[in-house]
């Protein structure tokens, strides 16, 4: 039977990159993506950018939504102080149990609780159900079009303080654009665009960096 592109994207980090060291599974999987397969991951341009927005925001507890494949998964997790922890929503289980053995790969399982299910069902149970105060940072990179429902829910639901940070991927390709209205034109947020390309390509794209201001 035919494999899937998670599952060779896997086989080369498996293949390739050096057990419990992030920047060599973040390499290998560029590379893969640049010299094999075209891949949905936030990639080494924008992922600087992350890089940088993580360890100035230093924070303590960080939600992603979309794992997909764990790039970014790892990326953050690889950059987080010893007691900080990162919770990451995978909607899809083929692709949950491929980012597990990246996640795993990588050396980061300590620091990342990957979730399956719906952003809509588990975002009202990060409190209850996951101990959850608030998040520091969250980074978008999901299905585009529930960026903004996702935002008012966590809203709705107390999981933003004054300061949190709000990182969104793809505001230009495929592009946001209801989110973008919203982030720039609500007096609750601080924007900023970072200007940059969609992963392995010369297309634009860029992340754009919401400050919650409560
Ligand atoms: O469509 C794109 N991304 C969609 C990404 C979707 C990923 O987010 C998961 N998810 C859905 N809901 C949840 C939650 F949170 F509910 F659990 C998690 C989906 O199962 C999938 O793995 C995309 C497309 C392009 N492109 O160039 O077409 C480039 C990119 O960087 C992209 O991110
Ligand atoms: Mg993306």
């Amino acid at each position: 039977t035919q494999s899937t592109r998670p599952q060779r994207l896997l086989g080369a980090v498996q293949k390739k990159a050096t057990r419990g060291n992030p920047r060599s599974v973040i390499q290998t999987i560029d590379q893969f993506c640049r010299q094999r397969e075209w891949a949905m991951n936030v990639g080494d341009e924008k992922g600087c950018i992350l890089d940088s927005v993580v360890t100035e925001t230093n924070p303590t507890t960080v939600l992603e939504l979309g794992t997909y494949c764990g790039y970014s998964t790892v990326r953050i997790a690889s950059l987080l102080p010893p007691q900080a922890r990162l919770i990451t929503l995978e909607f899809n289980p083929d692709f949950a149990r491929i980012a597990r053995q990246v996640i795993t790969w990588a050396g980061v399982q300590d620091k990342v609780e990957l979730v399956e299910g719906a952003s809509g069902d588990l975002i009202p149970k990060m409190k209850a159900q996951f101990g959850v105060n608030t998040f520091d940072l969250v980074f978008l990179d999901h299905w585009k079009d529930r960026y903004l429902p996702d935002t008012k829910l966590m809203e709705e639901c107390g999981l933003l303080k004054k300061g949190s940070i709000l990182l969104a991927d793809n505001v230009i390709c495929p592009g946001t654009p209801d989110y973008l209205e919203y982030v720039r034109n609500s007096p609750r947020y601080q924007s900023q665009y970072f200007k940059s390309h969609l992963e392995y390509t010369k297309v634009e794209d860029g992340l754009e960096k919401s400050v919650f201001l409560g």
